[in-house]
């Protein structure tokens, strides 16, 4: 069954054409790499299929939420780790206590149980970074577009973040520059 597909998608920065007629289909459960060089619209691609942006044209249609794994994180920086994936939780529907509760399995799981309770802004850009899969993984995804989720990790954490998106059942899109990680998917799409 398809989760989510897209027809002739097109994406514009102002004037410029930046995604052009771009279709795309994605099983449940299935993982595919997102591949091409820097500025080949990866980010543009992705954050347009979670709905952050229109296309400039054709048609995009998926069969429940789409969760989306920011590049640059997207978290909140006064707040700390622990309350940045509660947040998400408790959008999710997540009762307070069972929030804090999965919260804390999530993180350390990625390798942050020491890091709970400390701000953002504390955090190291990979720590941070694994936070944000933290986040993203802990509401449970049907269907996840992560951008360079491993982009910031040394070779342990990038092991660990590969194992832990892995290991749910979302179908799952990653943009990487990583032959590594597009080798652990099932197909890869490339973007030029
Ligand atoms: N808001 C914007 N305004 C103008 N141009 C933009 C905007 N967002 C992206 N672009 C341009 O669109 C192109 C694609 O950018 P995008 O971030 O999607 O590429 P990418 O493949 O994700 O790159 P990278 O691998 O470096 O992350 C780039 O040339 C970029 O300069």
């Amino acid at each position: 069954m398809l989760v989510l597909s897209c027809q002739g998608v097109s994406c514009h920065a102002g004037e410029r054409e930046i995604v052009t007629d771009f279709a795309f289909e994605l099983a449940e459960g299935e993982r595919v790499a997102l591949m091409g060089p820097s500025g080949s619209g990866k980010t543009t691609l992705l954050t347009t299929l979670a709905g952050l942006r229109p296309p400039s044209s054709g048609q995009i249609q998926a069969t429940g939420p789409i969760t989306l794994l920011f590049q640059s994180y997207g978290l909140l920086s006064l707040l700390t780790a622990a309350e940045n994936v509660e947040v998400a939780l408790r959008a999710a529907g997540h009762t307070g206590r069972d929030a804090m509760r999965r919260a804390e399995t999530v993180l350390a799981a990625l390798g942050l149980a020491e890091y709970a309770a400390h701000l953002v802004e504390e955090l190291s850009g990979g720590q941070q970074q694994r936070v944000a899969v933290a986040r993203a993984l802990a509401v449970g995804p049907r269907i996840l577009l992560a951008d360079e989720p491993t982009a910031e990790q040394d070779t342990d954490n990038r092991e660990l973040v590969l194992k832990e998106l892995l290991a749910g059942e979302a179908a799952l899109v990653i943009a990487t520059h990583d032959p590594e990680v597009a080798a652990l998917c099932d197909r890869v799409v490339a973007l030029r």
